[in-house]
C-alpha cells in the first residue's frame, strides 16, 4: 500500500470511532475550514482500502473483480437449469417469465424463466449468499450481524422486440419495508460477461445519498414486468455507469442508489446472481402513508389472489441450527422473505 493511502488509512480509522477529535476554531480563526465528515455508509474491516471506502461512500457502489469462482457459478447454472426443468421443486421460490413471453408462446425450460427469487429453500444456490469472500464485504456495509434478506437468480431474456427485458430505473429500497437503509446492502454477481449489448446494470453515481423516491410503472409502449416500478422525477442529467462485468465479478450497492439494466440485444440469456443484506438491527417498518404504499398494496392484492392471504401482514419464522460463517462475527443470518407475494421472515441462526 502507498504511504499516502496509509496515511488515510489513519486519519480515516480517527473519524470513524465515536467521538473522535474534530478540529474546533478559536475566536482567533477567520478562515473557513471543511469538517470532514465521519464515514457513513463503511465500516473499517481491514478489508476495503481507503480509497475503495470513499469510493463506496460517493458513489453508493463498489465493483470487486473476479470474487466469485468460475466452479461456482458454473454449480449456480447447472441448478438453475435443474430447478427450470422442474427436477427439483424449492418451496417459496417464485418463478418469474418476461411479460412478453409469459403473454405470448410457450417456451421450453429455463428459456420460459426470466427471474427467480426467494431461493432460500435450496441449498445450492443458497451457498451464495453464504460465501465467505462475499459476507466478509458485505460485513463492511452493515456491520457483522447480517441477514440475508431477498435473493434473485436473474437470467434476462433476448428481448422479444419489446424492450420487456428493460429493467426500469429504481431505487431497491422501494421494496423493502425495513431500515435503517444505509445498513443493507445488494451484491449481485455477473454469472457470465455482462455488457451494454446483453442489458448490464447502469447506475447513478452518488444517487444513494437522495431520499427514496416516488416509484411507479414507466409508461412504456410494450409493457412492462408485474412489479417493476420505476423511479419517478430523477435527474435525466445525471451522469450514468454501464457496469460491464466478467464472470465472478461482484458489485456491492446501496440500497437508495438508482439503476436499472438496459434491453438484452443478444441471442443469449445474461445471467446474474444477487442477495440483499441487511444488519440484524434492522427493524421493519409501516409503509401506510408513504411512497412504499403502492407496492405494498399490489403485494396484498397478489398474495390475496394466489394464496387467499388477507391483508395483515403474515410473519412466519423457522429456525434452523447447524452452518458457520467463517471469518465473520456472526450471532445470525437471517432470510426474509419479503417477496412481492408474501411476507414471511425465515431465519436462520448460523452459530458460531
Ligand atoms: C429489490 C427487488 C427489485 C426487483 O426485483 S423489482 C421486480 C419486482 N417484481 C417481481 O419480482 C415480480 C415477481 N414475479 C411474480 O410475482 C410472478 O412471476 C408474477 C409476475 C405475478 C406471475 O406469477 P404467476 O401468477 O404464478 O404466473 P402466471 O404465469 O400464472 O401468470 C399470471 C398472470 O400474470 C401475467 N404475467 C406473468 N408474468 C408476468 C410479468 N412478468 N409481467 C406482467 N404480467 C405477467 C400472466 O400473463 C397472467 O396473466 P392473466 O391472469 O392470464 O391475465
Ligand atoms: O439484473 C438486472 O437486470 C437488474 C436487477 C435489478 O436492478 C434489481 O433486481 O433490483
Amino acid at each position: 500500500m502507498s504511504r499516502a493511502a496509509d496515511r488515510l488509512r489513519v486519519v480515516l480509522n480517527h473519524l470513524d470511532r465515536p467521538g473522535a477529535v474534530r478540529a474546533s476554531f478559536t475566536s482567533g480563526q477567520n478562515v473557513s475550514y471543511h469538517h470532514p465528515q465521519a464515514l457513513r455508509y463503511t465500516f473499517d474491516t481491514d478489508l476495503l482500502s481507503p480509497e475503495q471506502r470513499i469510493a463506496y461512500e460517493e458513489d453508493g457502489f463498489i465493483l470487486i473483480k473476479n470474487l466469485v469462482s468460475e466452479e461456482d457459478i458454473d454449480r449456480f447454472r447447472a441448478e438453475f437449469e435443474r430447478i427450470c426443468k422442474r427436477e427439483v421443486k424449492v418451496p417459496g421460490l417464485v418463478v418469474m417469465r418476461d411479460v412478453a413471453i409469459a403473454r405470448s408462446e410457450f417456451m421450453p425450460d429455463q428459456k420460459a424463466v426470466s427471474k427467480l427469487q426467494d431461493f432460500q429453500e435450496d441449498p445450492e444456490l443458497f451457498r451464495y449468499c453464504a460465501l465467505p469472500q462475499i459476507l466478509k464485504y458485505v460485513e463492511c456495509f452493515t456491520g457483522p450481524n447480517i441477514m440475508a434478506m431477498h435473493t434473485m437468480l436473474i437470467n434476462k431474456p433476448p428481448d422479444a422486440g419489446k424492450k420487456t427485458s428493460r429493467h426500469p430505473m429504481h431505487q431497491d429500497l422501494h421494496y423493502f419495508p425495513f431500515r435503517p437503509a444505509d445498513r443493507i446492502v445488494c451484491a449481485w454477481t455477473a454469472m457470465e460477461r455482462v455488457t451494454r449489448q446483453n442489458g448490464c446494470l447502469v447506475v447513478l453515481p452518488g444517487s444513494h445519498r437522495g431520499a427514496l423516491l416516488e416509484h411507479d410503472y414507466p409508461e412504456w409502449e410494450g409493457g412492462v414486468n408485474k412489479m417493476y416500478h420505476g423511479v419517478r422525477n430523477y435527474d435525466p442529467t445525471h451522469p450514468r455507469v454501464h457496469l460491464e462485468m466478467e464472470k465472478g465479478d461482484t458489485v456491492f450497492f446501496h440500497p437508495i442508489l438508482i439503476h436499472g439494466s438496459g434491453m438484452n440485444q443478444t441471442p443469449g440469456f445474461r445471467k446474474a446472481i444477487s442477495c440483499h443484506y441487511a444488519s440484524a438491527d434492522c427493524y421493519y417498518i409501516d409503509v401506510q402513508g408513504t411512497t412504499q404504499e403502492n407496492i405494498a398494496k399490489e403485494v396484498h392484492e397478489l398474495a390475496e389472489k394466489k394464496y387467499g392471504v388477507d391483508d395483515s401482514v403474515t410473519f412466519a419464522v423457522r429456525k434452523t441450527t447447524g452452518g458457520h460463517v467463517r471469518h465473520l462475527n456472526f450471532s445470525c443470518v437471517f432470510i426474509v422473505f419479503f417477496t412481492v407475494v408474501r411476507r414471511i421472515v425465515y431465519m436462520y441462526y448460523l452459530e458460531q
